[in-house]
């Protein structure tokens, strides 16, 4: 390594806008660095070089950069795979390795750009870990607001919580039972103004969260309190419209049971995106309640937590009353949010042995009448432990279900017994495709077109395409809006049937690549009419919106189809051009409501074609044929939270294509972990 750059800020800046042509790093990683540059002259390049990583990192979802890892171990933080490689180009890691004998801490406490975090200072140092100012502040703030709750706790009669959890729960009384976590996860939330529940698929995260606020509202009828103003609330439009659906059976069901009266009235059915919850601005950070204006609620559900960010947590927890309880659901298992930090999998660390303590297990018992195992205890067990429950049984995957067999594999990091199941042939709800290295992509399409003819069950896109073009199913031009919405919500229905999910976006495995395909092999099989003068709209594209689009009413993940229906439904329709059926081109996206939003192509301006989709993108939603497809070579992306991820989105079957085996071991044994001090 050339000593010119260890001490030539120039050449260090020259470096890193050269690391960022070449991928490696973002542009605005070394545009932070820059401008770091230039407003402190005195800053040496080890200082503008941390910089550079801290920013590197929080791209990739980390919040600090760990300078002790950082030199023990560069690769583990910034690695530039053998492929990627310039031969003109010094990588980080060497760059790095050369700047080994420095004392970057030393050298970044003399730096005016570093604080301690209550300055302005854009960087903070805390011990040997650097961060950018703003997620110093809120882990700060989150450890805070969380401890805070976890410290305190809601006297409860014993006797009426134990009533009113078994008639919540009519039929488990043997330790043994199914829905035994369930029934503690409750006892937990009771008393306990902070709870988190977490589970794999089909637990019943959201059966139980509903009981909890049976129990919590019948609890404080029965002591003359006024029930709690409730809120739920879900990261993304797509994960809040789903718990929408299964909210109000869940609640309805509640009224079988002897609760106190009006206990099941005051639940709310109705689920908001976080965003609408907090009032987002368009384009800001700031939203109408914060810290100096609260929600106006006593409680608030987050479901899907792990897919909240760093920001959105803080912001939540900002404008949350200090009084508000607030419960946290989500599968700690799963990839962690798009954006920076990973608060969910953070709260749950310790959740798979509970570390309960002597005096919580006691009010489990004599709530729930469950003695919890010693393996479950332990006498130095936290504060932030006895709010955390785990649901352990699934009520969707049982032993026979291949789905659930491998996602606990996968889980379990047991590559090898991950590969058995997928080979075992008997499992009817999996299936293993090999495609060929050479010519991969006419079995990979004609799965995604025409699903696996060995299984009925494990559709592909024709079952929704098809059902749009039966001319008797189609309503007349005249019918009414309720007939069309009908019929769109039919075959928006029919689209969850099937879903392709890539773990990459580029390349020839990626998401463009698949759909450009897929495209092709449809128009094939004239399941879809694409013509040079509709460009990229024709009847039957399904497309995914890529960000929250206030006016449209529009939240980063809802899918629409495009289809042929009667102008009037949009008002803003002017100029579109209507074909001689008197039809036109429209996007049919759910409203949220059992109804459907009609959108013109062209005021849809975040949006791509979604016959495949993005693992990370498809968190939140489930199909009920999940197919996945691997990559040929070795990419970072690959983890052992991705293959989970995707696994756990299939409803009934599951389908694994790839033409390298080894790929998907190696993705099980990497784990991703997020650098936070966040309860560690
Ligand atoms: N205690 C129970 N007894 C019987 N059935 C149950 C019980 N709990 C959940 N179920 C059933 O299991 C299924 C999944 O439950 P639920 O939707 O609550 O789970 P979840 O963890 O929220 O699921 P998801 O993975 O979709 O988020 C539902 O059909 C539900 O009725």
């Amino acid at each position: 390594m050339s000593v010119a750059y260890i001490n030539d800020r120039q050449a260090l800046l020259t470096l890193l806008f050269q690391w960022s042509s070449a991928g490696w790093i973002r542009d605005l990683d070394a545009a932070f660095a820059d401008q770091l540059a230039q407003l402190t002259p005195e800053a040496d390049t080890t200082c503008l070089l941390a910089a550079a990583l801290v920013s590197h990192l929080a791209g990739q979802g980390h919040l600090l950069l760990d300078l002790q890892q950082l030199q023990a171990h560069p690769r583990s933080l910034i690695a530039v795979q053998p492929q990627e490689a310039k031969n003109d180009l010094a990588t980080p890691e060497s760059f790095i390795a050369a700047l080994a004998a420095h004392d970057w801490e030393k050298e970044l406490r003399r730096w005016t750009a570093v604080g301690e975090g209550d300055g302005n200072e854009p960087l903070v140092l805390d011990g040997s870990r650097l961060y950018l100012r703003r997620y110093w502040r809120h882990e700060q703030r989150i450890t805070a607001k969380i401890e805070a709750r976890v410290t305190q706790t809601t006297e409860w009669a014993a006797e009426d919580t134990r009533a009113l959890l078994d008639c919540l729960f009519p039929r488990d009384d043997t330790n043994a039972s199914e829905a035994r976590w369930q029934k503690i996860a409750c006892a937990l939330g009771a008393r306990s103004p902070f709870a988190v529940i977490t589970g794999g698929p089909g637990t019943g995260k959201t059966t139980t969260v509903i009981r909890l606020l049976a129990l919590l509202q019948s609890l404080n009828i029965k002591t003359g309190n006024p029930a709690l103003r409730i809120a739920l609330a879900a990261p993304t439009g797509k994960a809040a419209a789903r718990l929408n659906e299964s909210i109000a059976k869940q609640v309805e069901a509640l009224s079988e049971l002897a609760l106190p009266e009006g206990a099941q009235a005051t639940i709310p059915k109705e689920v908001k995106t976080l965003h609408r919850l907090l009032g987002a601005r368009p384009d800001t950070r700031h939203y109408h309640y914060h810290a100096r204006r609260s929600l106006p609620f006593d409680m608030v559900v987050v479901d899907e937590a792990s897919m909240v960010d760093i920001d959105m947590m803080a912001a939540l927890l900002d404008a949350l009353p200090p009084h508000a309880r607030l419960v946290l659901l989500g599968d700690k298992d799963q990839l962690a949010s798009v954006e920076a930090g990973a608060v969910l999998g953070n709260l749950c660390q310790r959740a798979d042995v509970g570390y309960y303590n002597d005096e919580i297990a006691h009010w489990i018992e004599t709530t729930t009448g469950f003695v919890l195992e010693n393996d479950y205890r332990d006498t130095r067990g936290r504060a932030l432990d006895q709010s955390v429950a785990k649901l352990r049984h699934s009520f969707r995957f049982d032993s026979q279900s291949g789905i659930g067999q491998l996602a606990h594999a996968v889980n379990a990091g047991d590559a090898s017994q991950a590969l058995k199941v997928i080979k075992d042939q008997t499992y009817t709800d999996l299936t293993h495709i090999k495609l060929s290295t050479k010519a991969p992509y006419p079995k990979l399409t004609a799965l995604a077109v025409a699903g696996r003819k060995d299984n009925a069950s494990a559709l592909g896109l024709s079952h929704y395409l098809q059902r749009i073009h039966r001319q008797e199913t189609r309503p007349a031009i005249s019918a009414g809006k309720a007939r069309w919405d009908a019929w769109a919500a039919d075959i928006l229905d029919a689209h969850t049937a099937f879903q392709l999910l890539t773990p990459l976006r580029q390349g020839p495995w990626g998401v463009e690549a698949l759909n450009e395909r897929i495209e092709q092999a449809l128009m094939r099989d004239n399941l879809i009419h694409k013509t040079e003068d509709t460009s990229h709209w024709y009847e039957g594209r399904p497309v995914l919106v890529t960000g929250n689009d206030y006016g449209l009413k529009l939240m980063n993940g809802d899918i629409g189809i495009t289809l042929n229906a009667p102008r009037q439904f949009d008002t803003q329709a002017t100029s579109e051009t209507t074909d001689d059926s008197g039809l036109t081109l429209r996007v049919a996206f759910p409203d949220g409501q059992g109804g459907i939003r009609w959108v013109l192509p062209s005021r849809l301006q975040r949006i791509e074609t979604v016959y495949a989709m993005t693992v990370h993108k498809s968190q939140g939603s489930e199909f009920a044929h999940t197919a996945l497809v691997m990559p040929d070579t070795l990419s970072p992306i690959l983890t052992r939270e991705l293959i989970y991820t995707a696994v756990t989105r299939a409803k009934s079957t599951f389908t694994l294509l790839d033409a390298n085996e080894g790929l998907l071991a190696h993705a099980i044994e990497r784990r991703i972990q997020r650098h936070s001090r966040l309860f560690a």
